[in-house]
């Protein structure tokens, strides 16, 4: 019996991309296609490029050269308000050190930005979101409230409340303990699973690399190796 094979769509597409930053290149040519849905880990040692290609792929810094193009959308080819447009609601990003506003409660952090983007039913969205994360009872606490995985959780609620197809994750765990870093994986992958994202994770963590679909090592602005998990 033969199953037919559903057509693999392109999340991401990188073609031939560098960044230089004054004189310095940054990203020296650089190849990728993430198929949707699919999980991968970006490893290399500090300075070897991975925080600024997470950045020009996510359309957070233009490229200098090549192509980035998101569901078919070249980033290139699109002004300012039109990548604006494009990334919104469609990427999600998770830093290490979460980002919340202090004056801003967990719920507000989540909402907020959903309310700016013209969402109907922000807080609703905002709350079976955070419910979804493990932070149902912790909605009126503000960040200083909170311990760093309950912020963390915070942060991927907040990404993940618009829906993005990709979720950008740059290093989520480099400020968390051993146990709750796994705690805050674990919620990643899950969410991952429920919503069908694609998932780009940045780490040192061999041990959260293997976790996903795929890993490319960088060095020195370029991708040096990559294997299947
Ligand atoms: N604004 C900038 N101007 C000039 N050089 C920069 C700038 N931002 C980053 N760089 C340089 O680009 C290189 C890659 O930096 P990047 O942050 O992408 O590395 P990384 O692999 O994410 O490192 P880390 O693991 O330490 O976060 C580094 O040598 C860095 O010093």
């Amino acid at each position: 019996m033969h199953a037919t094979a559903a057509p693999t769509t392109i999340a991401i597409r990188a073609r031939d991309v560098t960044l230089s930053l004054g004189a310095t290149e940054i990203l020296k040519g650089i190849d990728l296609d993430i198929v949707n849905g699919e999980s991968l880990a970006i490893l290399g040692a500090s300075g070897s490029g991975k925080s600024s290609l997470m950045a020009v792929l996510s359309g957070l810094e233009r490229a200098s050269g090549g192509t980035v193009s998101v569901a078919g959308t070249d980033f290139g080819a699109l002004d300012e308000d039109a990548l604006a447009r494009a990334r919104r609601g469609r990427i999600g990003i998770v830093l290490q050190s979460f980002h919340l506003l202090p004056t801003m409660t967990a719920l507000e952090n989540v909402a907020v930005p959903l309310e700016l983007a013209g969402h109907d039913d922000a807080f609703g969205r905002a709350g079976e979101e955070l419910h979804a994360v493990g932070l149902g009872h912790r909605l009126d606490h503000y960040p200083a409230q909170l311990s760093g995985g309950e912020q963390q959780r915070v942060a991927i609620a907040r990404a993940m409340a618009p829906g993005p197809a990709i979720l950008f994750a740059d290093e989520p765990t480099g400020n968390l303990d051993a146990a709750t870093g796994a705690a805050v994986v674990e919620l990643l992958f899950g969410r991952q699973q429920a919503t069908g994202a694609t998932l780009l994770i940045i780490t040192h963590d061999p041990g959260l690399a293997a976790r996903c679909d795929r890993i490319l090592e960088m060095r020195d602005g370029r991708v040096i190796a990559e294997r299947r998990a």
